[in-house]
């Protein structure tokens, strides 16, 4: 053991203090100075405890390092590879990008969950950047008039921005091309006990606003459907966003006072009039609405009772004013009838916003970052004043997603 700690001090290149002084205490050749050194070096050999302490301090790095790597392929949260199998046009400025898992038996296991559980979103990597932006996947509802094919499938409405590094990249991709997605990331759970829903949605901030509406009504049966409602106010800067949709002057103007779900209901079913003729005859009605508005139009006659859609078109001045917002939260405030056990939890009525930050601080505010991360910010905007004079509404939960 006394040999053992003179090669170590033949390391120090260094001259310090160390190097010099153990060299003369260590190489003492006398049987005395032998054993006292012997006893000295024994002193300053680690016990078997402070091995112990040494091998589980520095080994704690390695697991969590270990960990580190393996956590992510564990909980599917390395990129999987896609085909992108179709873009269909939308409008001028968006298509629905239409992927297929190129190895799906473990990847469809994890989608079937959170397809249930409100809104999600998965990453797309732009490969030569090496950077990933999130998107939305639509749900297959009655609403797309294909059904889910077989393995993993996802729809995605995006925007075209020229400018954009990621977007500008997947709309320049030709079909068959690969596309590098990680996921799912859950974003805003909706819960069973939610039972009304008022979504303000800006531009693609419709793809969440489908994804509710599965979550709410596609997984349930029909008794548990009865309760729940959603209203969607869909935003769009042009027509040819939400081509087929009837703006929202062009129903029957109604005061606000008497704005309810039942007179949302009734409204939205004037709406929808292509909904009314069968599967399939292809009216021009049908022809001239586009997909997302398709995808809309039957998710309202699937569930007429339950989904309305009002849309605002910004070139054509229809946009969510004080007004539209105050008449949306009226439809709350009909049902705000304390006798309902359902409202004295407080949990069963949610407003969402989803679009643009623009659009978000808007209606609600900006989100800001606290803390290394985006969070929602304090209620401002349209809204805010708003929800603080209906007193009734002081338990409606609002989220911008
Ligand atoms: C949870 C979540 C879900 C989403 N879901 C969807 C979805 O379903 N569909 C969808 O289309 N989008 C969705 N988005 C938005 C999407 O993630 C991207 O942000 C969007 O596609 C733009 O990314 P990009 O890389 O193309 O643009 P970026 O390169 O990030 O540019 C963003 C904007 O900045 C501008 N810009 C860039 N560089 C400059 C510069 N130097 N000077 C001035 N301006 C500049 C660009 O023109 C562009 O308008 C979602 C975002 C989130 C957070």
């Amino acid at each position: 053991m006394f040999r053992r700690w003179v090669p170590r001090l033949s390391t120090c290149t260094r001259p310090s203090p160390a190097c010099q002084v153990r060299p003369v205490r260590y190489t003492s050749t006398t049987a005395e100075a032998s054993r006292r050194s012997l006893k000295s070096a024994q002193a300053r050999r680690p016990s078997s405890w402070r091995k112990y302490i040494f091998i589980t301090v520095s080994g704690v790095p390695v697991i969590c390092l270990a960990w580190l790597y393996l956590e992510p392929q564990q909980h599917g949260d390395s990129f999987h590879n896609y085909e992108l199998i179709a873009k269909d046009y939308v409008s001028p400025t968006a298509s629905i990008f239409r992927l297929k898992a190129q190895s799906s038996s473990q990847e469809a296991e994890k989608y079937d969950e959170v397809w249930k559980q409100g809104i999600w979103n998965v990453q797309f990597k732009q490969p030569q950047l090496q950077i990933v932006r999130a998107y939305t996947p639509l749900p297959f509802t009655a609403g797309s008039r294909e059904q889910p094919p077989e393995g993993t499938t996802f729809r995605f409405l995006i925007r075209n921005d020229p400018q954009g590094e990621v977007s500008g990249y997947l709309h320049r991709l030709p079909l068959g091309s690969t596309i590098e997605v990680r996921g799912p990331n859950l974003e805003h759970p909706i819960g069973r006990s939610v039972n009304e829903v008022v979504f303000f949605a800006g531009g693609t901030g419709i793809a969440p606003a489908l994804q509710v509406a599965h979550a709410m009504f596609d997984h349930l049966d029909e008794i548990q459907r009865q309760e729940k409602k959603l209203h969607i106010l869909w935003a769009n800067r042009k027509r040819e966003d939400c081509l087929g949709g009837t703006p929202v002057n062009d129903h029957p103007s109604t005061p606000a006072q008497s704005w309810s779900w039942t007179n949302l209901f009734s409204r939205s079913t004037a709406t929808a009039p292509a909904q009314q003729s069968s599967a399939s005859t292809v009216t021009q009605a049908q022809k001239d609405q586009n997909l997302i508005v398709r995808d809309l139009n039957a998710l309202q006659a699937r569930y007429p009772d339950s989904v309305s859609v009002t849309y605002f078109v910004d070139e054509e001045n229809t946009r969510i004013d004080s007004t539209a917002v105050s008449n949306a939260l009226s439809a709350f405030v009909q049902t705000s009838n304390p006798n309902q056990a359902a409202l004295k939890s407080g949990g069963n009525k949610e407003i969402i916003i989803s679009g643009p930050p623009g659009f978000i601080a808007y209606l609600v505010g900006p989100k800001v970052w606290q803390n290394g991360k985006e969070e929602q910010g304090p209620l401002r905007g349209l809204l805010g004043p708003a929800l603080t004079k209906h007193q009734d509404l002081a338990n409606v939960k609002v989220w911008k997603v």
